[in-house]
């Protein structure tokens, strides 16, 4: 039997993931790495953090095998989007990443509008400008750091710097290179005329590679490391949520994802790059080729239940605390949440609101609060599922992924908020599949994404909206919507009291 290695590296940990010729998952590791937030809307790792981990993680990948680590054939990658890695002559990374939830970045988006326009910056990235996007960071760190600046010779992705650790190739894929408020979308090619335009060197940019891509071998110190054959073939990968997007089979038009990572996610695939959304949702290069996504992003979806967790429940562990939440009832007896904890992009595109607990009652317990958190996320991802069907789209089936899917009160949930059929698939690993997949594909397993996907995506469970639920919560999402607009002036005038 034939082996592939797809490696997710997500914001809480990087997950390794071993799949057999039949797509079977047989093999799995994670390793977490810790996140610095200096002040609020700061977000930084410590990309030699993600090297670490990844390669500790494929050691222990290793070790468990019991097989032969020459019939590991080809490994690839998926990371987390935007984060700005800055690189010297010498390659050597010359600050903490800085991630794509850090908002530190209003002036710059500004600056981005003042000197490109933003229906041109529309025209050539099919994005706006948002404070999580690589663009905002560089020109951050040319206006406030502008000795690491001068020094920077190239920047990088998180998943393209670990490719580059694991390989000694520096590249860039279009689906992550898409992110950066850099490329030409449609054109796939680095714009020379942003860089111009805000006197940055184009230079900076890496060479551009295709998802499925080879562009290497591990090193020989690699493989001593990890145990791997030095000969293992290294595919390029792709975006965290481009890879979500291909482990879970959204492949053609009409198909959508929901991902309740770290950030919560509703993607739906585009078969060309000229459609016009006004920017309202992302419009990103697919890692399948030639093709394209758009997708709504919550900027702390599971990251709001972790941070929940971790303030008022932190013995517990995630299981233990969604033990009971279905007994408290659908709208948690009147307490609402919106989970703004590190601002908001879909459908409020504002780094400075923050979350709320609205209704709190002498009654409320335990149970409400954790339901009301698993709620307001839920609601916040029902935002750009309207945006979408406002659009034109149907959505009436959504895969869902992330560690969000490992609940399976939380996919109920969805399927009543959505008002969608929502399946889970056997591994909620998307991502991690989604880089298995691109590696089986690049060794030649397969004609086609779409073949592999026939073989290695796996439905699990289906969960149906159930009719009352669904008009309950219709009624609910309503008040949900108010909260916003209601805590706008209100958030304003205490961002003077944050640190
Ligand atoms: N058992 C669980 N049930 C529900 N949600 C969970 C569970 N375990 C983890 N999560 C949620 O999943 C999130 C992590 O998801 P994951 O897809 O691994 O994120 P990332 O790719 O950003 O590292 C956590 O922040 C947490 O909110
Ligand atoms: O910023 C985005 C997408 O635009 C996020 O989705 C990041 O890509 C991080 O993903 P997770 O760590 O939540 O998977």
């Amino acid at each position: 039997m034939k082996y592939v290695i797809g490696v997710d590296l997500g914001t809480s940990a990087v997950k390794v993931l071993l799949v057999n010729q039949d797509g079977e998952v047989t093999k799995e590791v994670a390793r977490d790495y810790p996140l610095f937030q200096e002040k609020t809307g700061y977000s930084e790792q410590d990309p030699n953090d993600w090297v670490d981990q990844t390669m500790k993680g494929l050691s222990d990948l290793l070790h468990q095998f019991e097989g032969n680590p020459d019939d590991i054939e080809g490994i690839s990658f998926s990371g987390q989007m935007h984060s700005l890695v800055l690189l010297d002559e010498n390659k050597e990374v010359l600050r903490n990443a800085i991630l794509w939830n850090d908002t530190r970045t209003t002036k710059e988006c500004e600056e981005i509008y003042d000197r490109v326009g933003k229906d041109h910056l529309l025209d050539i990235t099919k994005n706006i400008a948002l404070e999580g996007f690589t663009l905002p960071k560089i020109l951050w760190v040319k206006n406030n750091e502008p000795e690491i600046f001068n020094k920077a010779q190239t920047f990088m992705l998180p998943k393209d710097y670990v490719r580059y650790k694991l390989t000694g190739m520096l590249h860039m894929e279009y689906s992550d290179a898409a992110g950066t408020l850099l490329l030409n979308v449609k054109e796939k090619e680095w714009s020379k005329e942003i860089c111009a335009l805000l006197d940055i060197n184009p230079d900076i940019c890496p060479p551009l590679v295709d998802s499925s891509d080879e562009v290497g071998t591990i090193t020989a110190e690699v493989a001593e490391m990890t145990g791997m054959n030095p000969f293992t073939r290294v595919f390029a990968g792709g975006a965290d949520n481009a890879c979500g997007a291909i482990g879970s089979g959204i492949l053609e038009e009409g198909k959508t994802l929901a991902s309740i990572g770290t950030s919560g996610v509703v993607l739906s695939y585009e078969a060309s790059g000229d459609k016009d959304f006004q920017g309202k949702v992302h419009y990103f290069n697919h890692g399948a080729p030639d093709a394209f996504y758009t997708m709504g992003v919550t900027l702390a979806a599971g990251y709001s239940l972790s941070w929940f967790k971790d303030v008022f429940a932190k013995d517990i562990d995630f299981e233990e605390l969604l033990a009971d939440v279905n007994t408290a009832p659908i709208g948690s007896n009147g307490l609402l949440f919106t989970p703004y904890i590190v601002g908001e992009r879909t459908p409020h595109v504002d780094a400075n609101i923050r979350g709320s607990f609205i209704g709190m009652d002498a009654s409320h317990e335990m149970k409400h609060f954790t339901r009301a958190v698993l709620e307001g996320i839920t609601f916040s991802l029902n935002e750009s599922v309207e945006i979408f069907r406002e659009n034109g789209k149907t959505i009436d089936t959504v895969v869902s992924i992330g560690g969000g899917a490992k609940n399976e009160n939380w996919l109920q949930m969805q399927a009543d908020i959505f008002n969608a059929k929502i399946i889970k698939l056997s591994s909620e690993q998307g991502p991690g599949m989604g880089a298995a997949m691109l590696a089986a594909y690049g060794c030649g397993w397969f004609g086609t994404l779409q073949d592999c996907a026939q073989t290695f995506i796996k439905e699990d469970e289906v969960y149906y909206p159930i009719k009352d639920n669904v008009e309950n919560y219709k009624a609910i999402f309503k008040f949900y919507q108010e909260v916003f607009p209601l805590t706008l002036t209100l958030n304003k005038q205490l961002m003077n009291y944050r640190n």
